[in-house]
Formats: C-alpha cells, sequence, structure tokens
C-alpha cells in the first residue's frame, strides 16, 4: 500500500495481463457475521484483509468471539446466539457493512455497548435503521446527532421485543438497513415468524440478494414477495456451512474491467484476465459487466473470471439508470470522459451518503481533469474530454477509496499527462494493493527518474532515500551495487585491476542481489553492513572504473525503473543509466564538509577517524572517479547542481521537490 501524501501515475500507454482480486468487502463482512452468530466453526477462504473487514474482526473479537487464522483461511467460533461480553466500545471506522449490522445484532443480542466510527461515519444516516429497532421494542440512544452515530445500546430482555406486528423500515437512503435487520433478526425468530415491510422504494436492491444468499448458506430460508415484504420463518437459527468462499470483489473488478475498455492492448497480451470473479458472481456490481459492453467493451467470462478487451472506440456515450450498481458506477464517470457524447447517470442519490458526497466530489475531480460536467441531487451528466484539453490534475480523494481507484483511469487519457492522487492509502478501506496490482497490467509512456548524482559523501543516499520514500518511488542505491561487485571480486580472490576485468563482469553480471526494507543481500546473506566499510568503498570505486563491470551492471540498473518510478543515486545515473530521467540532480559539497560527514558518521558508529586523512582520501577518490575514462563522475549537462555544504538535510530535500514539481507540475484548484 502506498502510504505516501500522495502517488503520481504517469500516463498509461497500453495494459494487459491477469489480476487476481482481493476477497469481496460485502461479502466478507456478511459471512463474519453470520459466522458469529452461528453455531459451530466457520472457515472462511479468501476473506478480504482491509479496514472494513478489520473493524470488523475487531469487534467479533472484543464481542467474544474466537478467531484464528491458519493460512489464508480465517477460522471463527460462533457464538451461537450469546455474546460473552456484555459491554464494549466499538470503533467500525467507515465501514457501512460493519456499522449497520452491527448496530441491529448488537441491540437482539443484548448487552451495553457503543458504536462509533470515523468522523464522516458520524454524517452518514443510520435513523432508518435505529427507528425500526426501536419500533421493536430495543433501546438505542444517539450519543452525537440524532440520526447518526455513534450510538449506545442498551440490554433488553427478548421477552419485551414486539414481534407481532410488521418491522417497518424505510429503503429509500440505504438498503443496509434491510440487511441489517435481515442478518440480525433470525436471533429473534426461533418462537414465531417475524415480518419486515419496506417503507418506500428500496434502493441498491442487489446488495439484498447478497444477503439472502448468504443467509440461505447459513440455514435461513428468508421467503419474500417482490422487494416490499420480508418473512423469517419461525425456528431460524444459524448453522454454520463449515467452509465458505468468498468471491473477488466485483467492485474492485469494476477498475480493472474499465482499464480493459480503455488502454490500448499491450504487446504480448489478450487484454485484462480479472481471476476470482465471473459470471455466476453473487455480487450485483457483477451487472456492471453489461454497462461496460454497452459502452464498447468487450467482455468474455467464466463463472469466475472475465476476459476484457477494448471493443468500440471512443467508448458510446450511456445514459444509465445505475441504481443497482452504486459502487461500480463511479466507474462509468471516468468512463465517460472517453465516450463519444454526453453520458449520464441517473437514480444515484444515495452517492450523497457515502464515503463522502460522492456526487459533488466526481463532479468536482472530472472538472479538475477539464471535463464539463452536470450534477444534480441524483444524477451525473458528463460530457466526454477531447484530446487537448485534458489537464494534469491533483486528485483529491475525500478519504473514499473508490475515488481514488476510479481516477486512476485518466492516466489513460490522450494528452499523455500525468495524474496526482493524493492521499492513496485511502484504497485501503477495500483494497489495499490497488496500485501495486493496476502497475502489473500497465504499461507506462515512460516511468519517470529523478537521479541524484554527485560525489562521495555528499549526502546523495539521505536525499535519494527519502525522496524515494516521500513519492512511493522505488529506490537504487547504484553505489551498491559496485561495493557488491567489489566485495563479491574480492571473496573470488579476483584482483581489483583491468587484467581481471571479464572475469569480474561475469561475477557481476550474475549478482543473486537483492535490496530488501533497507538492507542489501546477496544470495541469502545480509551484506548492508560488510559492504559499508571505508575498504569496501574504496573496492567500489576500483571495480567501478572496469567498462566491462559498467556494463553488465547497467541492465541491472535500468530494471529497477519501474511503476510508479524510480529515485536513483549514484555517479553516472543521470550520464549514463538513465539519461532521459525527466530530473538530474548533482549533489556536491565542499571537501571539507563531506569530510567532517564522513567522520561524525564513523565516530556515531564507534569508528575513529581522522578528518584530514578523510579529506585527503575524498579528494584522491575524488580525482579518480572523475578522471577515470568510460561514465568520469561529472554532472549530466541538463543536470541541476545543488551544493548542500550549508543547508540541512531536510532542505536539500524540499529543493528537489520543488524543481520535481516544476518539471512535473499538477494543479490543486
Ligand atoms: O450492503 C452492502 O454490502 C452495501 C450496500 C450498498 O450501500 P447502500 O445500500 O447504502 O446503497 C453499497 O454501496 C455498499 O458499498 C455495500
Ligand atoms: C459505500 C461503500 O461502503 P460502505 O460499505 O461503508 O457503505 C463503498 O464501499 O463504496
Amino acid at each position: 500500500m502506498y502510504a505516501t501524501h500522495f502517488l503520481d501515475l504517469p500516463p498509461l500507454l497500453s495494459a494487459g495481463g491477469t489480476v487476481h482480486l482481493p476477497g469481496s468487502k460485502s461479502i466478507s463482512n456478511r459471512v463474519l457475521l453470520l459466522a458469529a452468530l452461528a453455531s459451530g466453526t466457520t472457515r472462511v477462504h479468501d476473506l478480504l484483509d482491509s479496514d472494513d473487514t478489520r473493524v470488523m474482526l475487531d469487534a467479533l473479537r472484543a464481542l467474544g468471539c474466537g478467531l484464528r487464522r491458519e493460512g489464508p483461511v480465517l477460522e471463527i467460533d460462533g457464538l451461537g446466539g450469546q455474546v460473552r461480553t456484555a459491554q464494549a466500545s466499538l470503533f467500525l471506522g467507515n465501514a457501512g457493512t460493519a456499522m449497520r449490522p452491527l448496530t441491529a445484532a448488537l441491540a437482539l443480542l443484548g448487552g451495553d455497548f457503543e458504536l462509533r466510527g470515523v468522523p464522516r461515519m458520524h454524517e452518514r444516516p443510520i435513523g432508518d435503521l435505529v427507528d425500526a429497532l426501536v419500533q421493536l421494542g430495543c433501546e438505542l440512544e444517539y450519543l452525537g446527532n440524532p440520526g447518526y452515530p455513534p450510538l449506545r445500546i442498551r440490554p433488553v430482555a427478548q421477552a419485551q421485543l414486539h414481534l407481532d406486528a410488521p418491522i417497518r423500515v424505510r429503503g429509500d437512503v440505504s438498503s443496509q438497513f434491510l440487511t441489517a435487520l435481515l442478518l440480525a433478526l433470525p436471533l429473534a425468530a426461533t418462537q414465531r415468524p417475524i415480518v419486515i415491510e419496506v417503507v418506500g422504494e428500496l434502493i441498491s436492491k442487489p446488495y439484498v440478494e447478497i444477503t439472502l444468499n448468504l443467509l440461505a448458506r447459513f440455514g435461513i430460508a428468508i421467503e419474500r414477495e417482490g422487494w416490499q415484504r420480508f418473512t423469517i420463518p419461525a425456528g431460524s437459527h444459524y448453522q454454520s456451512p463449515g467452509q465458505i468462499h468468498v468471491e473477488a470483489d466485483a467492485s474492485s473488478a469494476s477498475y480493472f474491467i474499465a482499464l480493459g475498455a480503455l488502454a490500448a492492448p499491450r504487446a504480448g497480451h489478450d487484454g485484462i484476465r480479472i481471476e476470482g470473479v465471473g459470471a455466476a458472481s453473487i455480487q450485483g456490481d457483477i451487472r456492471f459487466v453489461d454497462a461496460a459492453r454497452q459502452m464498447g467493451a468487450q467482455v468474455d467470462s467464466g463463472p469466475n473470471w472475465l476476459q476484457v478487451r477494448r471493443g468500440a472506440w471512443p467508448l458510446k456515450a450511456i445514459d444509465l439508470d445505475a441504481n443497482h450498481i452504486p459502487d461500480a458506477a463511479m466507474t462509468l464517470a471516468v468512463m465517460a470522459l472517453y465516450a463519444d457524447g454526453p453520458s449520464t447517470l441517473r437514480n444515484i442519490a444515495s452517492w450523497r451518503v457515502k464515503e463522502t458526497d460522492r456526487i459533488d466530489a466526481m463532479a468536482i475531480e472530472l472538472r479538475k481533469l477539464g471535463a464539463t460536467v452536470e450534477a444534480g441531487p441524483d444524477f451525473l451528466r458528463i460530457e466526454p474530454l477531447p484530446t487537448g484539453q485534458w489537464r494534469r490534475a491533483a486528485i483529491h480523494t475525500y478519504d473514499d477509496h473508490r475515488v481514488a481507484m476510479c481516477f486512476s483511469l485518466a492516466a489513460l487519457n490522450p494528452d499523455g499527462l500525468p495524474v496526482r492522487i493524493l492521499d492513496p492509502k485511502c484504497v485501503a478501506k477495500t483494497f489495499p494493493d490497488y496500485f501495486e496490482t493496476l502497475f502489473e497490467v500497465v504499461e507506462p509512456v515512460a516511468v519517470p527518474v529523478i537521479c541524484v548524482d554527485g560525489p562521495t559523501a555528499s549526502g546523495k543516499g539521505t536525499l535519494a532515500a527519502e525522496l524515494a520514500r516521500q513519492l512511493g518511488y522505488h529506490y537504487l542505491d547504484s553505489g551498491a551495487l559496485y561495493r557488491v561487485a567489489g566485495l563479491a571480486a574480492r571473496r573470488a580472490h579476483l584482483a581489483l585491476e583491468p587484467s581481471q576485468e571479464a572475469a569480474i563482469a561475469d561475477l557481476a553480471r550474475a549478482l543473486p542481489l537483492r535490496f530488501d526494507a533497507g538492507r542489501v543481500w546477496l544470495g541469502d546473506e545480509d551484506i548492508s553492513d560488510a559492504i559499508r566499510t571505508e575498504a569496501a568503498g574504496m573496492d567500489a570505486s576500483r571495480v567501478s572504473a572496469l567498462p566491462a563491470v559498467r556494463e553488465a551492471l547497467q541492465a541491472l540498473q535500468q530494471g529497477f525503473r519501474r511503476l510508479p518510478g524510480l529515485v536513483a543515486d549514484g555517479r553516472d545515473m543521470g550520464t549514463v543509466i538513465f539519461p532521459d530521467a525527466p530530473l538530474k540532480v548533482y549533489l556536491t559539497a565542499s571537501a571539507a564538509h563531506r569530510a567532517e560527514r564522513r567522520h561524525k558518521q564513523l565516530i556515531s558508529k564507534g569508528i575513529s577517524a581522522n578528518i584530514a586523512d578523510l579529506r585527503a582520501d575524498l579528494e584522491a577518490r575524488d580525482a579518480r572517479d572523475s578522471s577515470r575514462s568510460v561514465a568520469p563522475l561529472k554532472p549530466a549537462e541538463d543536470a541541476r547542481l545543488l551544493d548542500n555544504s550549508d543547508q540541512t538535510a531536510q532542505q536539500s530535500v524540499d529543493q528537489v521537490l520543488h524543481w520535481w514539481r516544476q518539471v512535473q507540475p499538477f494543479s490543486e484548484g
């Protein structure tokens, strides 16, 4: 997951390959609750691991539920209708699928509970569900604004519940209120049937189908008359199915279906293949496939896979009542930019009460890209965005995973512009590795590289590693490669001189080298410390003067250029290895400053050193590095010079980030 302030997506050229998507949020959280309420142990396969499921798991654990991980399987010991903890304060993040169903279940289970979430959760309505539960005789109290979490639940005896009359619940704000009652009321239906009546038009109906389907898997067969009346038969009790598999998330699939529809085919691939969800899905969002086809996508499917290829191009505009696919329809709003006319998404009022006001958020951010958008109380109308009119935008994501994921598709724009996604970690709600998964199947126009070259002890490593951290980019410490080559050559008893050039180059080419969490590995050995000695530095300088060794290491270094970008530090990054890098920095400091820094570094490691000697060594090394015939140490012609003699590390980082903003500007407004 990218936990950076922003993630810059370079313009994308094409896409192709296979993605395995994480489990469905809607299925995962329903299964967790049902397994917790049931008698017996349930083994859940392929459960989604994300913020929304984590808050549900934490809540179940707090209620006394036994949870065990066995590799990819989670084992849940059901509570059999009895909570083991009669008092708890539960934090449910921004998970509607945890807050709403747990409210109903806990109101019926009996106990003293507080349910809270993130600030936005306290703006998401729950009044219709609370009204239904109060009608039933449950005791709930608002701790903040009436109609919204946080909530306090107090115990009531089952005998006090009014189960004779139908329980009426509004269905036009969120289907999760009905889902919550359906999931929880079997707790009270042991003696008599319970009837639920929906007031008003039920929205997001396919989510109620998921609920009914999973209840059936846990032994509860709900009878329904249309979408208005649901009966939970007398004698209902949750029975664990033993094992249950969670399908991949169909809403998450929408971004990859769209990718297949939008992107030019990638050489050597036949469109995008999505594994884990397909035509046999119980998730309503699989119907996104119909909408994508209507826009021109070619989609083939099997029971649990989809294969998507670009069909009509540009896409065909769409006018759709998207009430049945409220989550996936956000993806259509970005696809509409690539259509042959204006597209309209209707009957989407519920977007206004989800992770953010999604109608406003989509309109604002689409306009930042240059689009003309009309936002109404329950619709969005989006004009296509012609070539030449796209703008570089920093997309505000409103802590809404879907805003972040759908706007990544703007990186396919025909104007070849990058897109900045602010706060990319918001995808953690349902798809923590979304961007990593995307990067596996897209081909960028070019992967951006920032080169930081300069003499020894100029602070390149510190600067480059920090830049990489802040940008979410990969990091290449090319100096380490030479150090490793030097170390390997020494260990192979090769003299570090031209007579052994070919042998050292062969060795370098086959180095089993790995950079992992700030450590350097050679095979199974952590050699991070061994390559950091002064002697290893001298050896690195020696082997790096051998042209055949440099050539052997070139391809290895260029292989580090992967999405979303690279910060490479060394001596010839800008001149030889990445000559097309959009930003090259040549970092220097006076020999006196560098000797002083090196001295401090050594002293802090308990190694005694003499500043004058260190300075003499540095100067000798500078002279050797800048006078060697191959790739001598010198600034690239287009490098920006940065003398950090009188700068703090932070000031250097800020300076380079300022240059990077000049090279790659984004409009925030
Ligand atoms: O029951 C569910 O799993 C969901 C129902 C839908 O909400 P609404 O019924 O509020 O539209 C959907 O947007 C949400 O992501 C998940
Ligand atoms: C609306 C969503 O979430 P929640 O389950 O919190 O309602 C969503 O995932 O798009």
